[in-house]
């Protein structure tokens, strides 16, 4: 403790408090409590996966305003049997191991976490109808990059145009990529995509119309019929989901082989909180070669003296790579569009 209060600091100072709620010390540990995953969220109910059934949950006060997400682990008390009207409570959320964040709007300095625990974020452009729309992509790149998630750029509706011009604007960062065909003649061979994402929880980005639906039914069949049921529960009604989803990916034996988060709520990323230093870290190589840049460079292309600039010059780093690192850079600061 020492050195964390100052004799400045108002702590210091402040008069016993009446406590009328327990100490954290002194609260129950819940030591009966249970583990699950936070399936969907809807108006402050939450579907959990638990043991393999679904329980509806809400939090509970000791969580205070501390959020709940899809993806969350949670430890959970109460009714979890998954009965029609039976709802658990959420008393703890186990540490996330990563957190895909949003301002709200590039001006709006609130972060919000949309989804945690998810290690590769999938960014699913089609190739034509809605042309590719590089802009977006970068700012989803730019996003998983400072989430420490892997991107996976899926290239979807492969019978309607080649990858390879968008491809090339790409491959100097070492993006990985599939691309799936779900129409047309010899459509249908999902094995590279599923490959990528057996064995991990991965988040689905996408502008509106490029297939992302379309691919989740067919990654996982069951996924309409399992959001309707949730929905019934919730009142809502409805075959679709507006909330970010999590499903379980069916391997071929019939046990789970890994995990996908739809989000089709999701139009766009605020990245106003993302810093330069965050980004740059994605790429070590490039990291490293900024040891001698002045105290604050953002390694764009205007500041003075920045070391990427004398790395291109020695010939020590690749022209095109920086000038894709410095392109997500900027990507950061551009509208908000989706
Ligand atoms: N040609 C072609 N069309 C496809 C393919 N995959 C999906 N589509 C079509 O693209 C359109 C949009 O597909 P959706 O799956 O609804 O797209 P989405 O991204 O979920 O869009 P929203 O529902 O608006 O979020 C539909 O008409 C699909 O049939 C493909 O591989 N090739
Ligand atoms: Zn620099």
């Amino acid at each position: 403790m020492t050195g964390r209060y100052s004799e400045h600091d108002h702590e210091h100072y402040e008069r016993p408090r009446r406590r009328t709620r327990p100490r954290t010390k002194d609260r129950p540990t819940y030591a009966d409590a249970v583990d699950a995953r936070v399936v969907t969220v809807d108006r402050g109910r939450f579907t959990l996966l638990l043991d393999g059934r679904r329980v509806m949950a809400m939090k509970s006060r000791p969580l205070g305003r501390k959020g709940v997400v899809v993806g969350d682990h949670v430890r959970v008390v109460g009714d979890t049997s998954g009965a029609d009207g039976s709802l658990a409570r959420i008393v703890e959320v186990v540490e996330r191991t990563t957190t895909l964040r949003r301002t709200a709007d590039d001006d709006d300095p609130v972060e919000r976490v949309i989804v945690s625990n998810a290690d590769q974020l999938v960014v699913v452009t089609a190739l034509a109808d809605p042309e590719p729309r590089p802009r977006l992509i970068d700012r989803a790149l730019v996003a998983a990059y400072d989430a420490g998630m892997a991107p996976l750029l899926c290239l979807t509706k492969a019978d309607l145009a080649d990858p390879e011009t968008l491809l090339s604007t790409y491959r100097s960062l070492g993006v990985p990529w599939v691309v799936t065909q779900l129409k047309g003649e010899g459509a249908g061979d999902l094995t590279e995509l599923r490959e990528r994402l057996r064995g991990r929880t991965s988040v689905l980005v996408g502008h509106s119309g490029v297939g992302k639906s379309t691919l989740v039914n067919a990654l996982v069949p069951d996924a309409g019929r399992e959001v309707g049921i949730v929905n019934a529960v919730t009142g809502r009604g409805r075959h679709t989901s507006t909330s970010a989803y999590l499903l379980e990916l069916p391997g071929e034996d019939g046990r789970g082989e890994g995990w996908i988060i739809d989000t089709p709520g999701i139009r766009s990323f605020g990245l106003a909180h993302v810093q330069p230093e965050n980004l740059i870290e994605a790429f070590p190589d490039l990291d490293e070669m900024t040891e001698s840049c002045p105290r604050g460079c953002t390694h764009g292309t205007d500041e003075p003296e920045c070391g990427l600039d004398e790395a291109v010059e020695a010939g020590e780093a690749d022209v095109d790579r920086v000038e894709s690192f410095r392109r997500l850079l900027a990507a950061r600061e551009a509208s908000s569009d989706w």
